[in-house]
């Protein structure tokens, strides 16, 4: 097999780099792993708006209270499944991997793979699973969907749970952020973990320019990714003021990520710090 030649601009996963992860591993490289995530969510977003809310997907009640799924709504339970199914293939192997539902698990039916185990293990488990679900059904869900329902209940589902996974997978990835950080700087790191001070770790962890940038760089991609392509540039699909129309509003992309994936990134940051020198 070729070796594997180190590359500091690669956006690959760091799990799936084959070089030694403490040697590769940079702010700038776990960065360009959350630009390459950015793709993802956006176009799982464009993708879940194909469908309206459909709010019977969520409904508890809706599914009766058979066996088994008593009390779950469809999403839930189309998580839950999915969740079993893709253990026992092995997803959650990978540590970058987080699911919504740890307790029910299936052990992995397959040999197990080496991935490279950057985190450090008392602080692995910083799980905001909880907060992630909630947000996104309370809160996002409806700011991008039209409030009407078309019966494409399972189809939403399986929309949704492709955004959750990228929107987990990027907001835990602030655990290997936090560890760049912590290994670049133990000295200004140190005495905040110590003192429990979270709102100093919090000041040490922040960029508000690249908070920023990162803003409008989301909001750029729902313009790109979310336009309609026509070959005919006089039909193109725009409003009255001849703007494009845009799958998903741009504006809302932004909004999720200052008021909801940023903050909560932050959170998984600083509860990873805290638990840096258990
Ligand atoms: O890039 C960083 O330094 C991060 O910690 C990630 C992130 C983000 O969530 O995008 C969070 C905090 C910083 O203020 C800037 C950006």
């Amino acid at each position: 097999m070729a070796s594997q030649i180190p590359n500091k601009n690669s956006s690959r996963p760091l799990s799936e780099t084959f070089d030694d992860p403490l040697k590769t591993l940079s702010l700038e490289s776990v960065r360009d792993n959350l630009v390459r995530i950015e793709d993802s969510i956006v176009f799982a977003l464009i993708e879940r708006s194909r469908f309206p809310l459909n709010s019977q997907a969520y409904d508890t009640s809706y599914l009766g209270n058979h066996k088994g799924h008593g009390g779950r709504s469809i999403a839930e339970f189309f998580v839950r499944e999915t969740e079993v199914f893709e253990a026992k293939l092995g997803r959650y192997q990978n540590p970058e991997e987080v699911p919504f539902f740890a307790d029910d698990l299936a052990f992995p039916i397959v040999p197990p793979y080496n991935y490279p185990q950057v985190l450090y293990p008392a602080a692995a488990s910083v799980n905001v699973s909880k907060d992630i679900w909630d947000m996104y059904f309370k809160d996002l869900l409806p700011l991008f969907t039209s409030e009407s329902d078309d019966g494409n209940y399972v189809s939403a589902a399986a929309a949704d749970l492709v955004c959750l996974q990228a929107l987990s997978r990027r907001i835990h990835y602030g655990r290997y952020v936090a560890e760049v950080k912590f290994r670049d700087a133990p000295q200004d790191y140190t005495p905040a973990i110590r003192a429990k001070d979270r709102d100093t770790l919090m000041k040490l962890l922040t960029f508000e320019t690249v908070e920023e940038m990162v803003k409008r760089r989301v909001e750029k991609k729902a313009k790109v990714f979310g336009q309609d392509v026509t070959l005919d540039d006089k039909n193109n699909n725009t409003d009255p003021e001849g703007e494009p129309k845009y799958k998903v509003n741009p504006s809302v992309v932004a909004h999720l990520y200052s008021k909801w994936v940023m903050p909560l990134t932050k959170v998984v940051e600083v509860e990873y710090l805290l638990r840096r020198l258990d």
